[in-house]
């Protein structure tokens, strides 16, 4: 059912070709009147990269707090995205956030202190300036992770800054979950979910077709086009419904970061 994705000579030249419609050609590509590239070329072309990387994307910088592997706060560890074959635009980035990546967003999620009583069960941002600080640094790390797979994603989507600017923190206990739906279309293209605590099954369902993904703590699910826009998603945590391989799987608290962009056209709520 699953697809695992690869070719980085094929990223490396889609990358710097998407570099090139963003930015225009790199210093190396404009300076170089001969074949071959210097060392010092290289190494100013990898420093325009650089710069550029982190005028896209902000700093991965070491004033950063930064994993036990040394990478800094939402940085993924991995680039090994797998498409839902039979939802087109449905992609899943299995160990986007390691278990300490995920303790540090539950433990900034929860110093939000959005969820001390148990009628709230879910928070809204609205505007980039209004996100938390971690949920900037978390759409960031979602873009790079695009971006460092761009074949695989339509380039006016890695292009778009910022990529997010609206979030919505669920919070679940166990038999919640959401009801079939497609995403507003106040929302743009593109709808990035973070999973945190306990698995659950999404289910994807479009006329008679029904799809079910796995969602494991510390994924990331990247939908656009059809799966954005032809496809419902539910999850569904009642009692008995959420089984993966004929296994039933144990519910407890689940929580999820929903990252979208508001249209242009439309007004905050
Ligand atoms: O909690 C989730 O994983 C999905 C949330 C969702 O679909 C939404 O907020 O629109
Ligand atoms: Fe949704």
């Amino acid at each position: 059912m699953m697809m695992m994705m690869g070719g980085e000579d094929d990223e490396e030249e889609h990358q710097r070709s998407v570099l090139e419609q963003v930015f225009g050609p790199s210093i190396s590509d404009e300076d170089n009147d001969c074949d071959g590239r210097s060392d010092s070329d290289s190494d100013m072309a990898e420093q325009y990269q650089r710069t550029v990387l982190e005028q896209v994307f902000g700093h991965s910088s070491s004033d950063e707090e930064e994993d036990d592997d040394g990478r800094s706060d939402f940085e993924s560890e991995s680039d090994n995205w797998e498409s839902i074959e039979e939802v087109k635009g449905l992609w899943i980035l299995r160990n986007f956030l390691s278990i300490h990546q995920q303790t540090r967003l539950l433990s900034s999620i929860e110093s939000e202190q959005w969820f001390t009583q148990p009628s709230i069960n879910q928070a809204m941002r609205f505007g980039y300036q209004n996100l938390p600080h971690w949920a900037i640094k978390l759409s960031h790390s979602i873009h790079r992770s695009c971006y460092s797979s761009s074949s695989l994603f339509p380039p006016n989507l890695l292009q778009r800054e910022p990529l997010f600017d609206q979030m919505i923190t669920n919070f679940y206990q166990p038999g919640e979950g959401i009801a079939p739906h497609v995403d507003l279309l106040r929302f743009e293209d593109a709808i990035a979910i973070v999973s945190l605590e306990s698995s659950c099954v999404m289910n994807f369902t479009s006329e008679s077709q029904s799809v079910p993904v796995l969602l494991t703590p510390g994924s990331l699910v990247f939908m656009f086009g059809d799966a954005r826009y032809n496809w419902k998603h539910e999850i569904n945590r009642k009692p008995g419904f959420q089984s993966w391989q004929g296994e039933l799987l144990n519910q407890t608290t689940r929580t999820s970061v929903t990252l979208r962009k508001l249209c242009s056209s439309a007004a905050p709520i």
